[in-house]
């Protein structure tokens, strides 16, 4: 296999040879990053499509790739539940452009949103990789890859066959999470991929009337977790209206809705300058 075009070009020690990466030359993807959670439903695909617009806002060219194949959330949360992707006639595929960030789900490709997708963990694999090699991303800065929940056969398949950069981690603060965040760093660790950072998501709940912070959970535990592992904590998110209905933003609390687009461009920023490096 070769190197040429692999956005990891240079800066991986994998051994080419071996390599199963397979690079669509027509695709220039500086980098890719994956949105990983231990467990599912804790915002992974919520913060996905937040930082792809706050990167976009930045005048970044980005992409989603939905590879939550059996539970694919990216086309509602970008309001493109009823588009349909098409095909070119050397059997490469185009991703669906919403506000200027291109897209691809396996839900682009079915009959109805709502078909299942009863596909053993080998077949759903390879639409992944297909996901990569055979859609034409064209010039991206990032891609993001909303990763399946778990550290199972197809976030597997993602991290051996999608030269990732790195990895961010969203979890919510249990312990029982943070034990199985930690099964997902190890992963990462295991296969050389970076963890760039963690984001806390539904952490506590701020009364609109006092301020006053309430905790769901005892967070101890994923403290103790980023002592030890010096994984770095992007940031801490509350439980917010605008996230519940992400179309909703100008009917919610305005002050909220700015300080939570604030949290999600700060972390975008580091995100960026963590590639940088
Ligand atoms: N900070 C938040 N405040 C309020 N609701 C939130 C927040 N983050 C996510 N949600 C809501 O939680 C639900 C689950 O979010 P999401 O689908 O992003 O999770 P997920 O980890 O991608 O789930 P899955 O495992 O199904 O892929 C959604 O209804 C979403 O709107």
């Amino acid at each position: 296999m070769s190197c040429e075009g692999c956005p990891n070009e240079g800066n991986c020690n994998k051994d080419a040879a071996s390599c199963q990466i397979v690079t669509n030359p027509k695709n220039h993807i500086a980098k890719i990053v994956a949105v990983m959670s231990g467990k599912g439903g804790v915002g992974k695909s919520t913060m996905t499509v937040m930082l792809a617009k706050s990167l976009a806002k930045q005048g970044k060219k980005v992409g989603i790739m939905d590879a939550d194949i059996t539970g694919p959330s990216i086309p509602r949360l970008m309001d493109a539940q009823n588009e349909h992707a098409m095909g070119t006639a050397e059997n490469e595929i185009l991703p669906i452009v919403v506000d200027g960030i291109k897209l691809i789900s396996l839900n682009f490709m079915m009959e109805t949103e709502s078909t299942p997708v009863i596909w053993r963990g080998p077949i759903i694999g390879n639409v992944v990789k297909q996901f990569y090699t055979d859609v034409l991303w064209g010039n991206l800065d990032v891609l993001l890859v909303d990763m399946p929940p778990g550290t199972g056969d197809v976030a597997l398949t993602v991290m051996q066959s999608l030269p990732v950069s790195g990895v961010i981690m969203v979890s919510t603060p249990q312990p029982m999470v943070s034990m199985i965040v930690a099964k997902a760093v190890h992963m990462c660790e295991k296969m050389n991929i970076p963890v760039l950072g963690v984001i806390e998501n539904m952490a506590y709940l701020e009364c609109p009337h006092c301020h006053e912070k309430i905790n769901f959970y005892n967070d101890e535990e994923l403290d103790a977790f980023f002592d030890d592992t010096k994984i770095k904590c992007y940031g801490t998110l509350p439980m917010v209206d605008l996230i519940r209905d992400i179309h909703a933003y100008d009917t919610y609390n305005l002050e909220q809705q700015e300080k939570t687009l604030q949290f999600i461009d700060d972390i975008a920023d580091q995100v960026v300058q963590d590639l940088n490096q």
